[in-house]
């Protein structure tokens, strides 16, 4: 089944909150732990162990346990194995992208179940142009792995480049989506390359509907609200999948009440969705 599909079918059971595993060093002290891996490790298990089973995704973010060299890695691959075995799909947030045969031995390290670090999708960068995504684009297909293309992101220095017009009049952002339609062309009833736009953005001239699903992290810790989904998405909104990390990992470390806020999110969100019907 191609990850479009079983992210559709996730999101209908579950509901489309994506909830991220990133172990901040200031989050491992709220939650009385050292900043060590053996911290990173009860940090990074208890909240996926908490999670992964309210949630259709979950977003672990590499960079938090790089940090502990290949000990913190070794954590990821727990982290990757716990999620998917309490029935969620792990988008790995890694932002890869590089020159093609670069970008290939990226995609042979995660989006090969081969791999002991494969995930069901990554984050991906296309700003060394589209095309130099190809190998990851060729990965997805071939072992029905999914991509999370950046197109607008959340943070404040994106509108320099992403906002940029080229000589057709379109954006960055709109170039993105558009290689993003063709590449999802005749999917149903979702493709399995996505889009990343941030719940942060102001009013975008940039239409962010298409048949693909729409990662939009900044919602929760970076002021992102349920009441500017709407505005931002429009159409769009079914396929959105609103990402939150800091504000529910705060949550803990009580599992029941992690539990409860992804559940009170999630309600949240079907809420809104059902008032589009
Ligand atoms: O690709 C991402 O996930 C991402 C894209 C983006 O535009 N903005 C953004 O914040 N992110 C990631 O989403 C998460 C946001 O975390 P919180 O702000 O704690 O909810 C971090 O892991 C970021 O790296």
């Amino acid at each position: 089944m191609t990850f479009g599909s079983r992210l559709h079918h996730a999101v209908s059971e579950r509901g489309p909150l994506c909830s991220g595993i990133d172990p901040h060093a200031a989050l491992l002290h709220e939650w009385g732990l050292p900043d060590s891996v053996e911290g990173l490790e009860s940090f990074a298990l208890g909240a996926t162990e908490a999670l992964a089973a309210e949630c259709a995704v979950v977003k672990p973010q590499s960079a938090f346990y790089e940090r502990f060299g290949s000990r913190g890695v070794a954590v990821l691959e727990q982290v990757i194995a716990t999620a998917r075995e309490a029935g969620a799909l792990v988008l790995l947030d890694v932002k890869r992208g590089d020159i093609g045969s670069t970008s290939e031995a990226y995609a042979d390290a995660y989006l090969d179940p081969a791999s002991p670090i494969a995930a069901d999708a990554i984050t991906v960068s296309p700003y060394l142009g589209f095309g130099s995504l190809e190998p990851f684009v060729d990965a997805a297909r071939k072992h029905d792995a999914g991509l999370f293309v950046l197109a607008r992101t959340s943070n404040k220095e994106a509108p320099e480049v992403q906002d940029a017009r080229g000589d057709d009049g379109r954006t960055v952002t709109a170039t993105m989506l558009d290689h993003l339609r063709h590449l999802n062309a005749g999917a149903a009833p979702l493709g399995s390359f996505g889009a990343v736009v941030g719940a942060t953005i102001g009013s975008s001239s940039d239409d962010f509907a298409f048949n693909g699903p729409v990662l939009a992290p900044g919602y929760g810790a970076q002021g992102g609200t349920t009441a500017d989904l709407p505005r931002i998405f429009g159409a769009a909104l079914p396929n959105v999948l609103p990402s939150s990390s800091r504000e529910l990992l705060r949550a803990g470390p009580s599992a029941s009440a992690m539990r409860d806020a992804a559940r009170r999110t999630n309600d949240e969100l079907r809420a809104l969705l059902a008032q589009g019907r």
